[in-house]
């Protein structure tokens, strides 16, 4: 559904990046702010030994300048002693110095980093609704951000540390070259703003670059994750399509390889060129130094002042670029970050939202009307209908009317195009979402399959009560899973998966256990009932992949846990829902027929047809 203007703005400002030099500046804001509040000590120490060690190689010069100009004019022995001192104290800070900033700079990532992934991520589960995951470019920036924010903060930092030594070098030598060829620095500075430029304008292809092959990257991570799983395993070898899917993730790494490769080629040439500019002004300038040696018009000194000037201003010019560059374009990227963090709620939210009561007039769909984007066609044309407290409704319809819509609908992932959900009278959108979503249990038709222990797997239907293994048995019974688990090699404590292990199960040989379709089914199932007291309970399709016996079981167990709460159940086996309150059927994004099973069968309408068609199938009549 579209968003606010707030969060199009966010978006807006993402899809540029780094356009205007001011939202630059203000991601280089926030990653300082960042760096600063997760290692504030660490940050402080970086800035400190970055300025100190850019004015070491200023110091060597001109302390080896004042040396042999002493040496020369024959001073006395504790000057040059001295002297000869303090090169070495500047070199024992030049050894030392880069490798505090790398652990500094190491340990600011470290935390920076933890600190920006705990953000993202809090940002990213904050939304309420569904949509945003929905939303390819949304997802693109999300890639984007989590790459950010790994390496992103350090990267900045380090971009700028770098930029600020190199700039007091620089600053240190063009002092220098200004009062010993007031003619030549200019020129010298000049080069260096032209290879600036250069690396500025080649980082935001860069970072552009990225943006654009960012759905390839993300198809090639789906083939290749399709080559690597076992769930996928099966159809590949069986259809035998693992060559048209390798070729495809080949072929997305190719195009994205070739839009690297063209980056690659622009900063080659560009370097290149910089490369022969930046010789031509060396050489030309050691020539002149020569040249006024010969005439007497500079210190051996001076010359070695000089060259050095020459070679550190170009090369720390240079480099100072790089690390501009460098920093711009984790800046850029980090842009992605700013902008995820940034996004804000995918569904508005009331201004003063209510808490939900628990329901004892029912819940009401008023002239519903739902459709997954603009772009999409409507799914809900003008649903009515009303769930009564304390009773139970079944939905049906044939696939693709709209039935696990509704769910969504109810569960508040989405919000209405028009009309409104009632609960108790209130709409939904003005209750505390949390408080509703607390109020319903839920088993989804794609339900999760967690990698974690059995008793992890029901727990998670309530985290407050997680730990307590005798209400963990207790839905497992009313899931009739409980037989299954207590066969497994760990009973509840069995791990279920293939993908990886507990630490304390390192050395086990029978770690992670998997379940069959309809044991997970089951599972799913404890999980939802595993909520104390829910006042409205949906089931879509909880028995589908369970076999005849076990659907009876269920069935009557689910029945019994239904009782006296409000339920709202689909399911494709009509048997299921014939003891519903009520029956309503879904089609053409309406609700077309109501009632009970009776009344239903009654009317002889599209649930009569589907009812009939089913039992004649079971029996096979004609
Ligand atoms: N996230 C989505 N984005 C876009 N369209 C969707 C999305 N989810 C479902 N749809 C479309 O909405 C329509 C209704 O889907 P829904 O899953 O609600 O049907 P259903 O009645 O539950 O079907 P089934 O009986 O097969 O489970 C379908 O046409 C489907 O393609």
């Amino acid at each position: 559904m579209p968003g606010t203007d707030g969060e199009k703005n966010a978006l807006e400002r993402g899809r540029r990046p780094g356009r205007t030099l001011a939202t630059s500046l203000t991601a280089v804001r926030a990653v300082i702010a960042l760096a600063a509040r997760a290692a504030p000590w660490q940050t402080a120490g970086c800035v400190l030994a970055s300025l100190v060690s850019g004015i070491i190689p200023v110091a060597t010069a001109w302390l080896t300048k004042l040396l042999l100009d002493r040496l020369v004019g024959h001073a006395p022995m504790s000057s040059i002693v001295a002297l000869a001192a303090s090169l070495g104290a500047v070199g024992a800070a030049t050894l030392v110095l880069p490798r505090l900033i790398r652990f500094l700079t190491a340990e600011v990532e470290r935390e920076a980093g933890l600190l920006a992934r705990e953000r993202l991520y809090t940002a990213v589960g904050d939304l309420p609704g569904l949509s945003r995951f929905e939303d390819p470019d949304f997802l693109d920036r999300l890639r984007l951000a989590q790459n950010a924010c790994g390496t992103g903060p350090g990267q900045v930092l380090n971009g700028l540390l770098g930029g600020m030594r190199s700039l007091v070098t620089v600053v240190g030598f063009a002092g220098a070259l200004v009062s010993l060829t007031p003619l030549l620095a200019p020129l010298l500075l000049l080069s260096g703003i032209l290879t600036l430029v250069m690396e500025l304008s080649l980082a935001r292809r860069r970072t552009a670059m990225m943006l654009r092959i960012g759905p390839m990257e993300r198809r090639e991570i789906f083939y290749s994750d399709l080559l690597s799983t076992v769930e996928a395993a099966k159809e590949i070898r069986l259809f035998n399509i693992g060559g048209l899917l390798r070729e495809r993730m080949l072929r997305e790494r190719r195009h994205a390889n070739s839009a690297r490769r063209a980056v690659d080629l622009r900063e080659l040439t560009g370097h290149g060129a910089l490369g022969l500019v930046a010789a031509a002004l060396a050489a030309a300038g050691t020539l002149w130094a020569a040249y006024q040696v010969h005439e007497g018009l500079m210190t051996v000194g001076g010359v070695v002042v000089f060259v050095t000037a020459i070679g550190n201003t170009q090369s720390t010019l240079g480099s100072l670029a790089e690390q501009v560059a460098h920093s711009q374009e984790a800046v850029l990227l980090f842009e992605h970050y700013r902008t995820i963090t940034a996004t804000g709620s995918d569904l508005p939210v009331a201004d003063d939202p209510r808490p939900a009561a628990g329901l004892s007039g029912g819940i009401e769909f008023q002239d519903v009307w739902f459709r997954y984007s603009d772009d999409h066609p409507w799914v809900l044309k003008g649903v009515d209908l009303r769930i009564p407290a304390g009773s139970s409704m079944a939905l049906v319809g044939l696939n693709g009317a709209g039935k696990s819509t509704l769910v969504k609908l109810l569960c508040r992932f989405y919000d209405p195009g028009k009309g409104r959900i009632l609960w108790d009278g209130v709409d939904i959108r003005d209750i505390d979402l949390e408080s509703l979503r607390k109020r319903i249990s839920t088993v989804f038709q794609d339900y999760m399959q967690y990698d974690m222990t059995v008793a992890e797997n029901i727990g998670l239907g309530d985290i407050s009560a997680m730990d307590d293994p005798r209400r963990v048995r207790k839905a497992a019974e009313r899931a009739g899973v409980d037989r299954a688990v207590e066969e497994l090699p760990h009973g509840y404590q069995t791990l279920l998966s293939r993908l990886f292990f507990m630490e304390s199960e390192k050395e086990s040989a029978e770690h992670g256990v998997i379940l069959s379709g309809g044991q997970w089914q089951r599972l799913a199932l404890a999980r939802a009932v595993f909520r104390d007291g829910p006042d409205l309970v949906i089931l879509d399709e909880p028995s589908s992949g369970l076999d005849a016996e076990a659907e009876h079981e269920i069935h009557r167990s689910l029945r019994r846990y239904r009782r006296g709460r409000t339920s709202l159940l689909i399911s494709h086996r009509l048997g299921a829902v014939r003891d519903a309150d009520t029956i309503v059927v879904l089609a053409g994004g309406k609700a077309i027929e109501e009632g009970s099973h009776e009344e239903l069968i009654a009317a002889d309408g599209e649930y009569a047809r589907l009812f009939n068609l089913q039992a004649t199938s079971y029996r096979g009549d004609a």
